[in-house]
């Protein structure tokens, strides 16, 4: 592979802003795409793909490189030879690339793979805190997080199905694959941009992973319910029960962010859905007004995203130790709160994407314990892993509130 100047800048531009001022991957690499029209998909993929590499690998290559943060442009440079050499591909002879030496990266990388953190290019305290968690487990699935994730869609059954979204994308020159046990997946058979296709902005698909779209499926939604999503962001669980429902019923969507309710009214408007109301939560008034009145309720809990790293890796180096005891404190007092919403007789889904216990089924046991779970019993739940799931990370439980007459 012969390396453009103009793509090698680009991604060295993007890991400057992501790792010195600390911008998010996504919305670095959307603005530098944007930068020179005449990009082909090509290119657009190298300057995406090997910035997210360099950044998913960013404790391993800078070990390997020698360099320290903050980087400093020729640091930047030689991390991306590091990444060059370990792809088999030959440094061209810029002046950017004088100074660094290609010797010795497959040696130290042989070297650091005996050490899973350096190997799994992650802080010392998340290795810590995966084996304090999973014990053994941690070893597989730190390893499935760091791989590239696949991109799966959901066809959205109020506009199409899974055979003529399959069809539809086949013109637009993009294959993709139903997964097996996944009702409303489709898997892309290679990566390509399906946004800009006739039937992302027909609404008859959103992008969401398999183990995502379990959730919806677990708590069921029957038309002509109120389903309460009470950490509902953009929508991505909303849009998928409102269509269970086929419009019938209500959804009412809601959460601390106007903004992303406002992006969850525009998804909804694409996806010709028309039952879901948004509620921004702003006091502890709009959820004491909702108290006892849904027949379903979804906690789609604000988590650590661990189980979602291989979409984010910028969140290795994002995330801190404070965070999540902070995340796992807001957890109880949303199950706490948010689960009063729920009817007798009615259901509650708790799910985040996390693989941590302490976030998932070690709070919904301290829930059960506590006065505001007593009412509830778990009817089941589900720990997806990476390793055996080769999808994201999540945990769903599923818990039934005993109706009055049992009280
Ligand atoms: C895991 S994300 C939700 C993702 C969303 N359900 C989807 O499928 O796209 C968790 C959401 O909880 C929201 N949140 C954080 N703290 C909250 C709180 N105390 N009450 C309600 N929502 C909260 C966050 O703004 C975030 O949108």
């Amino acid at each position: 592979m012969k390396l453009h100047r103009n793509l090698v800048f680009a991604t060295i531009d993007s890991l400057h802003l992501i790792f010195n001022e600390g911008k998010q991957a996504d919305k670095v690499l959307r603005d530098t795409l944007k930068r020179d029209k005449r990009w082909g998909s090509r290119d657009r993929s190298f300057i995406a793909e090997t910035t997210y590499d360099i950044v998913r690998w960013k404790r391993l290559y800078a070990e390997i490189a020698e360099v320290k943060e903050p980087f400093a442009r020729p640091n930047l440079f030689r991390m991306f030879t590091v990444w060059a050499t370990l792809h088999g591909i030959a440094i061209p002879d810029w002046p950017q690339f004088e100074d660094t030496p290609t010797r010795r990266i497959k040696g130290k990388f042989d070297e650091f793979s005996k050490i899973r953190k350096l190997r799994e290019s992650i802080p010392d305290w998340l290795d810590e805190l995966g084996e304090k968690e999973l014990g053994k487990k941690w070893d597989k699935e730190i390893a499935a997080l760091n791989k590239q994730a696949d991109v799966v869609l959901r066809v959205n059954p109020l506009r199409a199905t899974i055979e003529t979204l399959q069809a539809s994308l086949a013109e637009a020159e993009i294959q993709t694959e139903p997964i097996k046990g996944y009702p409303h997946a489709l898997k892309l058979v290679e990566r390509a941009n399906v946004f800009t296709t006739d039937a992302f902005q027909n609404g008859w698909f959103e992008v969401q992973d398999a183990s995502s779209q379990k959730v919806a499926q677990l708590l069921n939604p029957q038309p002509g319910m109120r389903v309460i999503d009470v950490c509902a962001g953009a929508g991505g669980k909303s849009l998928h029960i409102a269509s269970l429902m086929d419009n019938k019923g209500q959804v009412v969507s809601m959460d601390i962010y106007e903004n992303k309710l406002n992006e969850l009214k525009r998804r909804a408007r694409r996806n010709g859905i028309h039952n879901i109301e948004t509620r921004v939560i702003d006091s502890t008034k709009a959820i004491k007004k909702l108290i006892g009145k849904a027949d379903k309720v979804l906690i789609d809990a604000p988590c650590s995203g661990l189980g979602v790293l291989r979409r984010n890796p910028d969140s290795k180096w994002k995330l801190q130790p404070e965070f999540l005891d902070r995340i796992r404190a807001t957890q109880a007092e949303i199950l706490d709160s948010y689960s009063r919403m729920v009817k007798p007789g009615g259901q509650l889904v708790y799910a985040t994407c996390s693989i941590l216990p302490s976030e998932n089924e070690k709070q919904v046991k301290a829930f059960l314990k506590r006065e505001a779970g007593n009412e509830f019993t778990l009817t089941k739940d589900e720990k997806i892993l990476p390793s055996s799931s080769g999808f994201d990370g999540f945990y769903l439980a599923l818990l039934q509130k005993n109706n009055e007459n049992e009280q």
